[in-house]
């Protein structure tokens, strides 16, 4: 299993020093999300905090872009350091040639859907990704409730691995906690995304080895 801390719920003047906590606790990736104010009703960060944080840590940079039209960011955030790109297919008219561009300019491409979105909107991209991202929230905020429903579409997604032989890790994102992350792992899900589990939590280390001993 891998741990994907979110710094949306840091302090976001204190990144660094957030980061390098959950380093210390054993993150594997830093999840990173990018809001426009468009896809999603909120705002966050864009290229130029990606390349701050890039120096400070050799953690996975995983970019998780809630962002109207991202095929014109891409090569932004390629360039800010990215490892992991992932877009939502609900955000592009051009799912493949925005997966294309990723792959292109050396980064990972991970494909994103919203509680609302079945797998098969994304079947005909499976074999072109290293990671399918399922919200188990809707995007756009920390802090709100695991939707128990999209259990089932990791189950899918884990089939469908299995039946094809792709390749992608599937990571699940929202209201990830003790008890949450249970059943994503057990539906077939490695990469667990967590934001104000970890940072809202006055122990946040203790947290991350109750998400580890969670699944183990
Ligand atoms: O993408 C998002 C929200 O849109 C997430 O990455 C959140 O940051 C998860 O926060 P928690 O539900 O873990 O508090
Ligand atoms: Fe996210």
């Amino acid at each position: 299993m891998k741990l994907a801390p979110s710094i949306l719920s840091a302090d976001f003047a204190n990144l660094e020093r957030d980061i390098k906590l959950v380093e210390r606790g054993g993150a594997d990736y830093i999840h990173i999300d990018v809001m426009d104010g468009h896809f999603v009703p909120n705002i966050t960060f864009g290229p130029n905090v990606v390349s701050a944080i890039r120096p400070i840590t050799k953690l996975t940079l995983d970019c998780h872009l809630m962002i109207e039209n991202p095929e014109n960011y891409i090569n932004d955030f390629a360039k800010a350091g990215a490892d992991i790109i992932s877009v939502h297919v609900e955000s592009t008219r051009h799912i493949h040639r925005t997966l294309q561009m990723i792959r292109n300019a050396g980064v990972k491409p991970g494909v994103v859907i919203n509680p609302g979105t079945p797998v098969a909107a994304i079947e005909p991209i499976l074999n072109d990704v290293d990671l399918v991202l399922v919200m188990t929230v809707n995007p756009g905020f920390g802090g709100q409730s695991f939707i128990p429903e999209t259990l089932d579409k990791i189950r899918q997604l884990e089939q469908l691995k299995k039946d094809n032989g792709y390749h992608y890790e599937i990571e699940v994102d929202g209201g990830i906690n003790e008890k949450t992350i249970q059943l994503c792992h057990d539906a077939g899900a490695s990469v667990f995304v967590a934001g104000s589990y970890i940072y809202s939590a006055d122990a946040p280390l203790k947290r991350m080895d109750q998400l580890k001993e969670a699944v183990q």
